[in-house]
C-alpha cells in the first residue's frame, strides 16, 4: 500500500554526528519507535498522521551508530493497536529489544501470551488528545488488570495541564507505571512552580512511578536545537529533566524518541541528543542509572543477578 505523509512532515535525520559522550557499555534507549515500512506494516486507518517510513534495520543502525547496545520500542499512535511492526523489531533483534504494546480489550490471552514471548513487557495508554481518541477508564482499567498478571508495566503518556483530572486514575493503577517525557512540562513555567511540582509530587508519593526524561526536543521552547555541533542544546530543559533525575535516580530512563514523530520546527541530530544526556544526568553513577540499570531492571530482569 502506497501512503502520502502528512503535509509539513519532517523525516527522520540523515547521517547524525558521532555522539562525544560515551554511554555506558550496554546502554539501552528506552524510548523509540518504528514505522512500517508501511508497504509492508500498513498504518492503522484511524490513525492521525502519516510518517515516512522508520524502519527496525534502519533503527538497529542507529543503535550501533550511537554506541548503545539495546532498544525499548514503543508503539506509535500510527500503527494504533495493530502490534506486528513493533513486535517483528523485537523478534529480529536476537534479545537485544524489548517492546510497549497498545492493546484493546478485546485482546485474548493468547495473544498477551504470544507478545510477551516475542518480548513486549508493557502496555501504552495514551491521552494527548491529538494523537488518540478516548479510551473508556474502565477498559483501561481491565487490562492494567491482565497485564499485571504478566508482570508488565503501563506507560502513560498525557500533557501535563491534564495531570490534576488524571490524577486519581494513574495513582490507582496496580503496576509500575512509566510516565513518557515528565508529563511534558511546560518548561517555560518555572521548574519549583505550580505544575512541575504536581509531577515531582507524584513521583515522591508513589513509589511504583518511574519518568522518562527524554524528548528535550519536543518540550523546549528556547532551543538551541540539536543541530550543528550544538553541545548545549535545549537548555530550558535541562533543570527539570535534571531535577527529576538527581530526586529519583532509580526510576528514571532516558530514549531517542527516534524517528521523532510530529516535531514541527526542526528534526535533531540524534548523535547531539546523546550528548545531551551528561547536561541532565552529570556523573558516571547518574549515567549508569539511568542508562543500564534502571531499564535492564524493568525489561531485562532475567539477567540482573
Ligand atoms: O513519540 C512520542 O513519544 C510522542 C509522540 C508520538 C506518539 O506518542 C505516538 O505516535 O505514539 C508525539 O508527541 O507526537
Amino acid at each position: 500500500m502506497q501512503f502520502e505523509k502528512t503535509p509539513g512532515w519532517l523525516d527522520w535525520y540523515q547521517g547524525p554526528s558521532k555522539p562525544r559522550f560515551k554511554a555506558p557499555a550496554g546502554a539501552v534507549d528506552a524510548h523509540c519507535h518504528v514505522f512500517g515500512p508501511g508497504a509492508e506494516f500498513p498504518f492503522a486507518p484511524e490513525r492521525k498522521y502519516t510518517p515516512c517510513d522508520a524502519s527496525k534495520r534502519q533503527l538497529t543502525a542507529l543503535r550501533d551508530h550511537l554506541g548503545f547496545a539495546r532498544n525499548v520500542v514503543v508503539q506509535a499512535t500510527c500503527h494504533g493497536a495493530d502490534n506486528s511492526a513493533m513486535i517483528d523489531a523485537l523478534v529480529s533483534s536476537g534479545g537485544r529489544a524489548r517492546g510497549v504494546a497498545t492493546v484493546k480489550r478485546s485482546v485474548s490471552d493468547a495473544e498477551l501470551q504470544a507478545m510477551h514471548d516475542s518480548g513486549v513487557r508493557g502496555v501504552r495508554f495514551n491521552f494527548v488528545k491529538r494523537l488518540v481518541d478516548f479510551t473508556p477508564k474502565d477498559e483501561l482499567v481491565e487490562i492494567a488488570e491482565r497485564i499485571k498478571q504478566l508482570g508488565w508495566h503501563v506507560v502513560i503518556y498525557f500533557e501535563a495541564v491534564d495531570l490534576p483530572e488524571l490524577w486519581d486514575f494513574f495513582t490507582a493503577l496496580p503496576t509500575t507505571v512509566v510516565v513518557d517525557h515528565m508529563g511534558r512540562p511546560d518548561v517555560t513555567e518555572p521548574v519549583d512552580g505550580e505544575e512541575f511540582e504536581l509531577f515531582v509530587r507524584l513521583m515522591r508519593e508513589h513509589g511504583n512511578v518511574w519518568s522518562k526524561v527524554s524528548c528535550p526536543e519536543r518540550l523546549s521552547v528556547s532551543g538551541p536545537p540539536a543541530l550543528h555541533g550544538e553541545q548545549r542544546a535545549y537548555r530550558d530543559v535541562v533543570p527539570f529533566a535534571r531535577r527529576i533525575v538527581e530526586s529519583f535516580p532509580d526510576r528514571v530512563l532516558w530514549g531517542t524518541d527516534w524517528p521523532h514523530p510530529n516535531l514541527k520546527d526542526h528534526m535533531p541530530d540524534d548523535g547531539l541528543l546523546v550528548d545531551f544526556i551528561p547536561q541532565i544526568a552529570p556523573t558516571a553513577e547518574l549515567q549508569r542509572k539511568l542508562l543500564v540499570d534502571n531499564p535492564m531492571r524493568l525489561y531485562w530482569p532475567e539477567e540482573q543477578s
